[in-house]
């Protein structure tokens, strides 16, 4: 038995992600090829899936529950664009109780299926004081502030068959895919409302003090969230390729004059507003990138 504090055995061992992966596939048909995790209030991509079949995660016995507003708990299997993919209706979060290794577990579940690409979306505020609420930011780096002190997704024993001991993550969120989710903004006329920048995780549950929300500035951080950098590392650490998009819900305080509190309910009528414009461009990315 492992002693106390040993992180050895933390996470599914490799065959037991590809029993869970096997399992999962009896369930649908389809056999995805891009993986595409939905953020707060965005899950609204699923219903431009066809031929969707629909699995919930109470089906999955190694699924853990979402708890959060926002997130359905659902696996979508379909055609997005003409493209096999599988959706994931609502993630896990660090702050609901789980533990980092079962935060990003679907990513290596995906990559078990076939999926050899990681779209990741969420709701973020925008700490980059030229932003404004419902932006669009692609993320082109991220921080990982809970990795730097010292809870990072890929702690306890490694497994090659996952990914190297000592993974770079330079280069994590893919420069074709940005320069083609550009592309596509300037087409669909989005220029005034897309960015590019780096997000930032926080633990959460809480939302910034006003000292903390400057201290993520000096970082360099444009966006903060809950989410999104476990998954990005593990599919990073896997060989997925990634593409990263924040909907910028609230603009973070930076300035104690303010009276304005960020609230999750906020950050979900943001989303259901704006959404519609995240999807597009994550649709029209699907259907020219290459799978
Ligand atoms: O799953 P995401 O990152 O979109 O959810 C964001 C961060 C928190 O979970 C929540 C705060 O409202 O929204
Ligand atoms: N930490 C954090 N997460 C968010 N998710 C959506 N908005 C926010 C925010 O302002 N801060």
């Amino acid at each position: 038995m492992a002693a106390l504090g040993d992180m050895s055995s933390s996470g599914y061992s490799f065959d037991e992600i590809q029993s869970i992966a096997n399992n999962i596939l009896t369930f649908t048909k389809h056999r995805p090829k891009v993986g595409i995790i939905c953020g707060s209030g965005l899950g609204g991509l699923a219903d431009q899936v066809d031929d969707a079949e629909v699995i919930s995660y109470d089906q999955i016995p190694e699924f853990p529950v979402s708890t959060v507003a926002g997130h359905a708990g659902k696996l979508v299997f379909g055609y997005l664009q003409g493209k096999p993919v599988v959706l994931m209706r609502g993630r896990f979060h660090y702050y609901e109780g789980y533990p980092m290794w079962k935060v990003a577990m679907p990513v290596r579940v995906m990559k078990a299926m076939g999926v050899g690409t990681l779209v990741v979306t969420n709701a973020a505020g925008g700490v980059n004081p030229e932003f404004q609420t419902g932006d669009l930011m692609i993320i082109k780096d991220h921080i990982d502030l809970p990795g730097l002190t010292g809870e990072c997704v890929l702690i306890g024993r490694n497994d090659e068959r996952f990914g190297p001991r000592f993974p770079a993550t330079v280069g994590t969120y893919d420069e074709d895919l940005r320069n083609l989710a550009k592309t596509i903004s300037v087409e669909l006329g989005y220029n005034s409302i897309m960015r590019e920048g780096t997000y930032i995780m926080i633990g959460g549950p809480t939302f910034e003090t006003v000292a903390e929300s400057r201290l993520l500035r000096t970082f360099g951080a444009d966006a903060v969230g809950m989410s999104t950098v476990p998954e990005a590392v593990v599919a990073k650490h896997g060989g997925l390729r990634v593409f990263g998009i924040s909907l910028i819900t609230d603009m973070v305080a930076l300035d104690y004059n303010t009276t304005r509190a960020t609230t999750h309910e906020e950050v979900l009528a943001v989303g259901q507003k704006r959404a519609g414009d995240l999807q597009k461009i994550v649709s029209n990315l699907v259907a020219r990138m290459t799978v």
